[in-house]
């Protein structure tokens, strides 16, 4: 099927017309294209995650490799990195080709695994990351998300042995020993409310033990889901220093704060946590300055028995990948450069997912983003394609629609609606 894309704005530019023939961009369409009238849209690269969570193998109640598939293509993404917290724990190459090929029959964005670092996900011993990046999930991304890799040596063993073929660590940076028995971000918030703490420290001490093992070993390290003015401050130094190191943050850190733990609502309960004003407000300008290098939606699926119960109980994380884009948006307003960069060309460079995070010109794969920056909707948990309900952004009214969503020049969402 070739597609004719009718007064579309590449990137904001002057509307133009877009043609998709045989996978690619292409300067002409063939007579039998599909006219879609493009007026008013944007088109993007196709947005890249990477950080999702599809919860495939093991909690399939909460989500699948398909239905995490399906909302991420409704959220205009081509291509979504898999965390390895599933059960059992993608830390071998069964388990990363098992959810590769599941993203494969899907069909509907690229799944791309992301391999644990210690096996079982249990900080103790290394898995098997060569044979993971040999297998055919070709994986290059490693993490114990979830989880920090707290030991230190560990951490610089991990290090040097992804530097052999350019893989990198994502790091879920909390030291445990701080973090013990935490509920929600340490400050007055949590004070008033008499839950325990996790304190903006916690992130900040392992950022910084990691920058320097980073430097240390030449390797690349990637901080998942930074969440504090002070890792912002962590982060600016160590690049301004040269070391290889990018970063991550989430839509709901950039928009959120501690308050909203006041009505324990547990809907607003994740890790990290949310911070106050100050930490958004730095977040913020982070991403601007490209001192965090991409948003990841940290897509969080948990089953309603998961979420709904008291604060305390309730499994830490938040849905994100039908929002993200919405919600960045309404952050930033339309500044289409900065959010092609950041959420799908840095991400596609990071997870070395060719093809992904493109320029939209001729003869390159036709992954592509089609949005309506004037429709606004109205979150309804009830609609998301996501198996779960758990997003904090219920009732929000929230700019940009997905019109529709291109991978490899197929469409898998057209008219708002997931083709298949
Ligand atoms: N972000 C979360 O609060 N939860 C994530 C794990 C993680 O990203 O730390 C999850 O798997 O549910
Ligand atoms: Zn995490």
């Amino acid at each position: 099927m070739a597609y004719l894309l009718k007064g579309v704005s590449i990137l904001g530019a002057a509307p133009t017309d877009l043609a998709i023939v045989d996978g690619v961009i292409s300067d002409k369409a063939p007579d039998d294209a599909q006219v879609i009238d493009a007026t008013g849209l944007v088109a993007l690269p196709g947005l890249v995650d990477v950080h999702t969570h599809l919860r495939e193998p093991g909690r399939e109640d909460a989500e699948t490799v398909e239905t995490g598939s399906r909302a991420a293509a409704l959220g205009g993404y081509t291509a979504v990195c898999s965390m390895a917290n599933t059960s059992p724990v993608a830390d071998t190459a069964g388990v990363v080709e098992q959810v590769w090929r599941l993203g494969r029959e899907a069909g509907l964005v690229d799944v791309q695994p992301i391999g644990a670092v210690t096996i079982g996900l249990a900080g103790k011993q290394l898995a098997e990351l060569g044979a993971m990046a040999d297998s055919a999930a070709n994986v290059r991304i490693f993490s114990d998300d979830g989880f920090c890799v707290a030991d230190p040596r560990l951490m610089r063993r991990a290090l040097e042995y992804v530097k052999a073929f350019d893989g990198v660590i994502a790091q879920h940076a909390e030291e445990p020993r701080l973090t013990e028995g935490a509920q929600m971000h340490e400050g007055e918030v949590s004070t008033r409310l008499g839950l325990t703490g996790w304190p903006a420290v916690a992130e900040e001490a392992i950022i910084a033990r990691d920058v320097l093992l980073a430097e240390h070993v030449g390797s690349r390290l990637h901080v998942c889901h930074v969440s504090t003015a002070g890792s912002v401050e962590v982060l600016r130094q160590a690049k301004a220093r040269g070391v290889r190191v990018t970063a991550e943050v989430t839509p709901h850190h950039l928009l959120l704060t501690d308050e909203l733990a006041a009505g324990y609502d547990p809907v607003f309960k994740v890790n990290p946590p949310l911070r106050t004003r100050n930490d958004v407000e730095a977040l913020r300008q982070a991403l601007l300055d490209g001192v965090i290098d991409v948003v990841a939606t940290d897509h969080a699926p948990h089953a309603v028995q998961d979420k709904e119960c008291e604060w305390s109980y309730a499994r830490p994380g938040m849905l994100g990948l039908e929002t993200a884009l919405p919600i960045v948006l309404s952050v930033f307003g339309e500044k289409w450069d900065l959010i092609a960069d950041r959420m799908s060309i840095a991400p596609a460079r990071i997870a070395g997912l060719t093809g992904h995070g493109g320029d939209l010109s001729a003869g390159t794969p036709a992954n592509i983003t089609l949005v309506d920056p004037s429709a606004r909707w109205v979150v309804d948990p009830a609609e998301l394609a996501s198996r779960s309900r758990n997003t904090p952004y219920a009732g929000m009214n929230l700019p940009g629609r997905i019109v529709a969503t291109f991978l490899r020049g197929e469409a898998t969402v057209l008219d708002g609606k997931a083709v298949k």
